[in-house]
């Protein structure tokens, strides 16, 4: 009673058939158009609300933030990580100790020596490297985007820096693809819509091998750990989730079997998200080599002979950080968030909502919702500029969601983000090869999106 409303459903399979596998961003914005902000849908038997719009995202998220704060838990992506980790897992004391637990190292490696910046300034010394070594020929930057932010997850978690061709980075690496692949596939919508389908022997099975694999690698990674480890003398997360486990409170959530799937899930969200951004990025800047030319001259003016940037410089370069911010929002790396799941009765924009109600958040009706932006619909910086060249952030950038369940990576990405493309953008001049044709911005549809994949020439920059 009082649901939002929604396109007619056929029995047994919902409007599945109503949805491109492929993309449905089209579709959800037709039914957008149709059903208003704030829509339902049947994927297969369940019922789902999909929320368009900065209004009715924040009202959902932000205003009733612990109402819409949970996680479906009969998914593909629930039974693949059995059910721990803090990404997929439900609302409640196992979530709430993972994340705070996640958000309290993070900040604590922040400050000092071992801070954040110089873990991805060392990273970026590698990168720099390999492309000083790719000068003169076309590259792919795919993988060594990739490997360049695995790193400093890795850097974060266990201290550890893998050479590009080592066969652990390349492992994680070929898991995070493969799995995320599967995720994005026809297969796990037959698994989400007809449960009773799962046991059989079908494609989707890959998945759950791929994270038995992976799991024994991240365990072989704790016991090496464990070998050198002094308590109470963190050197890393991994030492600090042990002395956590230490502390043996009988109520705790913190085992070695959960910090698998956690580890897991901190390297899957925390990589492809910001190579996918960075990918988008250098795509633009190479397409409108202006904006390239301009972020170097202000970079050039800030840093002068500074030896390397800081977090900090971002105040001083408005421009930039427009750019950056910009890329972002085309990017659209999570084009319709995480699924979440209303955690009680609750109501929206008059709506009636029951617990347990799945919840699509299309945060890509956000990045480009008209009204909200200057250029909703194309590259332009000056989405991100006021009148006197100033940065200014608008309500609507909401690529890492909002409300309790918000990006928890957010800090650490924004500053790779920053840090990286300054430091590469002062160094080299990315150009767009002759022989590529026109660039195709259209982006590949995923849980995670990302650019097609393209070819760049890397020239060092005279002018330094
Ligand atoms: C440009 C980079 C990134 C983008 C655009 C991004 C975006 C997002 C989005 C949209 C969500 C879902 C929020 C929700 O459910 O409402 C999310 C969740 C999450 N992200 Fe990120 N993310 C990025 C980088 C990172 C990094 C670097 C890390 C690793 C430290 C990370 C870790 C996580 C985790 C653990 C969650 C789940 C939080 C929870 O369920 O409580 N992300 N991210």
């Amino acid at each position: 009673k009082n649901f939002p409303p929604g396109p007619p459903s056929l029995p047994i399979v919902g409007n599945v058939l109503q949805l491109s596998l492929r993309n449905p961003l089209n579709d959800f914005e037709r039914l957008r158009k149709s059903y208003g902000n704030v829509y339902s849908l049947f994927i297969g038997a369940r019922p789902v609300v999909v929320l368009s719009g900065v209004r009715a995202i924040k009202e959902a998220l932000v205003t009733r933030g612990t109402d819409f704060a949970g996680r479906p838990q009969d998914l593909f992506v629930n039974d693949v990580t059995r059910r721990k980790g803090v990404i997929f897992v439900d609302y409640g004391c196992s979530w709430r100790e993972h994340r705070r637990f996640a958000l309290t190292t993070l900040k604590n490696f922040g400050m000092g020596r071992n801070s954040m910046e110089d873990r991805i300034h060392d990273e970026l010394q590698h990168t720099v490297e390999s492309l000083e070594n790719g000068i003169g020929d076309t590259l792919r930057p795919q993988g060594l985007l990739h490997k360049t932010s695995f790193n400093i997850i890795s850097q974060m978690l266990f201290a550890t820096r893998y050479d590009h061709e080592d066969e652990i980075l390349n492992a994680f690496v070929s898991y995070i693809k493969e799995n995320t692949k599967i995720g994005n596939g026809p297969w796990c919508v037959i698994y989400d819509s007809f449960p009773k389908l799962r046991n059989l022997p079908l494609p989707f099975k890959k998945a759950f091998e791929n994270f038995e694999n992976i799991s024994k690698v991240v365990v072989g990674l704790v016991s090496e750990h464990k070998k050198t480890r002094v308590p109470g003398e963190p050197r890393h997360f991994v030492d600090c989730y042990l002395d956590e486990m230490d502390k043996k409170r009988d109520d705790s959530s913190f085992s070695e079997e959960e910090f698998t799937t956690y580890a897991l899930d901190l390297l899957t969200a925390g990589s492809d998200t910001v190579s996918s951004t960075l990918l988008t990025a250098f795509l633009y800047l190479m397409s409108y080599p202006h904006i390239q030319e301009r972020c170097q001259q202000e970079v050039d003016r800030e840093l002068g002979g500074k030896e390397r940037v800081d977090f900090d410089d971002r105040y001083n370069m408005p421009y930039t950080q427009a750019v950056i911010h910009e890329a972002q929002r085309v990017a659209n790396v999570a084009p319709l968030s995480i699924f979440h799941c209303t955690i009680k009765d609750t109501e929206l924009m008059g709506y009636s909502i029951p617990k347990g109600t799945m919840i699509i958040e299309n945060l890509t009706s956000v990045l480009n919702e008209e009204g909200q932006w200057k250029f909703p619909h194309e590259f332009s910086p000056e989405n991100f500029l006021d009148e006197q060249g100033q940065f200014v952030q608008p309500e609507a950038f909401m690529p890492f969601s909002a409300g309790p369940r918000v990006c928890l990576g957010e800090s650490l990405a924004r500053m790779e983000l920053f840090l990286i493309l300054v430091t590469l953008l002062r160094k080299f001049k990315f150009i767009w090869p002759e022989d590529a044709g026109e660039p195709d911005f259209t982006p590949v549809y995923g849980i995670t999106m990302t650019t097609q994949p393209y070819r760049m020439k890397v020239q060092l920059r005279s002018t330094q």
